[in-house]
């Protein structure tokens, strides 16, 4: 099985850590190498630009690949959806100059707009009932209204600084974009397929979770269960000749403070608290 990963950009280091937290080492990669092996032999890794990886997948040069919502869209969908990763979090948005005479979408009407997704754009305009001008470019977009080739943007906003410093304000949200898990609708009840997307899901489900174990006397078991927080019954087991319970639960990162505390008051000793790597339902 081939899996899509970004070569580059932002995308690249947080996928890289992904697969490596789901336990698909890469192996003989290098810099420059777009294709490398992975500790399962099965499993290979290409290198793609996070906007040809729908392509790449589309066609079975890949079978599943990790790429943003926005560039799915942009390349006219027909994949399946398996996960939202829940990284590089965006929005695509209209944006015009703040002092200008844009301030609803039907106010483009006319006017060009200047972007990186045509496709999205386009779809956007169409959904709308707007007539507008499409001006393709490939980055900067920010600047093109300061420059009279656009009146307006279609572009990525994160943080909203890019927006800020080139005055440009947010006029109407066209697209919520994240990176997702994509395979080709024929692919999706593989095996292979399901195994690599349980591995990235229970990456998902140990993120901000906390393994707590501690011991307690077994006559206050009851009270040191009332104040672990969430996710069913602790395991309990008996430690060998004494009258203690070794006791073990996962719980909220959040909660672990406060639970603590409340461990203490009851009884509890010798709480450890840990990382979880992975959490398979
Ligand atoms: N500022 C941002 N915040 C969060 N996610 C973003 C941001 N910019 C882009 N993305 C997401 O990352 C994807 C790839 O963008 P990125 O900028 O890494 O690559 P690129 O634009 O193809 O390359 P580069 O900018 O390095 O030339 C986008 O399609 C989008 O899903
Ligand atoms: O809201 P912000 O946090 O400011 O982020 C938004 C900016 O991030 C991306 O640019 P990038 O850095 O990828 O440069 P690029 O235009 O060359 O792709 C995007 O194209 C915006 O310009
Ligand atoms: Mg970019």
């Amino acid at each position: 099985m081939r899996i899509a990963v970004p070569n580059k950009g932002r995308l690249h280091d947080p996928s890289v850590d992904l697969l490596e937290r789901a336990g698909l080492h890469i192996e003989n990669g290098a810099d420059r190498k777009l294709y490398a092996d992975t500790v399962d032999p099965d499993v290979t890794v290409l290198f793609v630009r996070a906007g040809d990886i729908p392509e790449y997948v589309r066609d079975g040069a890949a079978d599943v690949g990790i790429t943003g919502r926005d560039q799915v869209a942009e390349s006219g969908g027909g994949l399946t959806e398996l996960l939202d990763l829940d990284y590089g979090k965006c929005r695509l948005v209209l944006a015009a100059p703040e002092d200008g005479d844009i301030a609803n979408p039907a106010d483009v009407s006319g006017k060009k707009i200047a972007t990186e997704f045509p496709e999205i754009t386009r779809n956007y305009l169409d959904e709308q009932g707007i007539d507008a001008e499409i001006v393709e470019v490939t980055g900067a977009t920010e600047l093109t209204p300061h420059v009279e080739m656009a009146d307006a943007i279609v572009d990525i906003t994160s943080t909203g600084t890019t927006l800020k410093v080139n005055r440009l304000g947010i006029v109407d949200e066209v697209l919520q974009s994240s990176v997702r898990l994509y395979a080709r609708p024929d692919v999706t009840d593989d095996p292979k397929v399901t195994q690599v997307e349980t591995a990235f899901e229970s990456v998902l489900s140990a993120e901000g979770k906390r393994y707590l174990m501690m011991n307690a006397p077994e006559s206050r078991l009851d009270d040191v269960q009332d104040v672990i927080p969430g996710m069913g019954g602790p395991t309990v087991m008996d430690v060998a000749g004494e009258d203690t319970v070794a006791v073990h639960a996962v719980v909220d990162e959040r909660a672990v403070f406060e639970t603590i505390t409340d461990l203490k008051a009851v009884g509890a000793s010798d709480i450890l608290v840990t990382e979880i790597e992975r959490l398979v339902d």
